[in-house]
């Protein structure tokens, strides 16, 4: 059985007041909750502070939304997966859009990234997802299967065991505008087929996540297909009312034990 996954994505944003706020209503709102895994992935800046409020929490982990590809030497500004896995972070975003678009990050170094990650024993939550000219092609199968190719090349079918895909479609991202539950069940459906064509073991575990647009009014029919077992959030998981709404509706989902 796959269990709930909801990730909170801070990008960036906030504030050491503003994480302190979020943090402490998190603290109160979410203690005692747990049917559904829950992961702050906030600025580096804050993470620590992050673990101080929540980590004593069983089921509340810290995450982070970027990592180097490189363990140590003379690469100023870049934080390594042992970093990160010292100050006690467990998840690591990687082949996020955002990161492909503003970063120039290609297939070939995320699938280094997630190589280092998964060497680290950490959990790579790997991201794809067409933009709105792809998806009014219909190319979205196309793209998410190249992305995740780039992992099978290098590293086979054995990667994503214990490892987390998320689908986002670039044109739902922080545009209000999510995909309808039964488009995104289509693709995350055609995501685990994907995998079962080399491995239905690793199918059938994968953790497959959405993320664009999710609030706490429209999360609910996600929860409902078969293939979405969580949820990567953006923009709502800076208001600490919705995110908590958001992880309480995955909680209480009781569909997720079909799962
Ligand atoms: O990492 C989160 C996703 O990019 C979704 O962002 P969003 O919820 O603001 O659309």
């Amino acid at each position: 059985m796959r269990r709930p996954l909801i990730i909170g994505n801070w990008k960036l944003n906030g504030s050491k007041k503003i994480a302190n706020e979020l943090i402490s209503y998190l603290r109160k709102e979410l203690i005692g909750i747990e049917d559904c895994d829950i992961v702050i992935a906030p600025p580096i800046v804050y993470l620590h502070l992050v673990k101080q409020a929540l980590i004593s929490i069983s089921n509340i982990d810290l995450g982070a939304q970027n990592v180097d590809v490189n363990l140590s030497g003379a690469f100023t500004g870049e934080i390594s997966v042992n970093m990160m896995r010292d100050i006690g972070v467990k998840y690591i975003i990687v082949g996020h859009s955002e990161r492909r678009r503003y970063h120039n990050e290609s297939n070939e170094v995320i699938a280094q990234k997630f190589l280092m990650i998964k060497n680290a024993n950490l959990v790579p939550v790997l991201c794809v997802g067409e933009t709105e000219k792809e998806h009014i092609r219909g190319k979205t199968n196309e793209i998410c299967a190249h992305q995740i190719n780039a992992i099978l090349k290098i590293q086979g079918v054995a990667a994503f065991r214990n490892a987390v895909i998320a689908y986002e479609p670039i044109w739902a991202i922080g545009t209000g505008k999510s995909a309808t539950p039964l488009q995104a069940q289509t693709i995350h459906k055609f995501i685990r087929e994907y995998l079962a064509e080399q491995d239905t073991t690793v199918a059938k575990t994968v953790i497959i996540l959405y993320g664009g647009s999710i609030n706490d009014k429209n999360v609910a029919q996600f929860f409902y297909q078969p293939d979405i077992d969580g949820v990567l959030v953006g923009n709502a998981s800076l208001n600490a009312n919705v995110f908590s709404t958001i992880v309480k509706i995955a909680a209480t989902c009781k569909y997720f034990n079909t799962k």
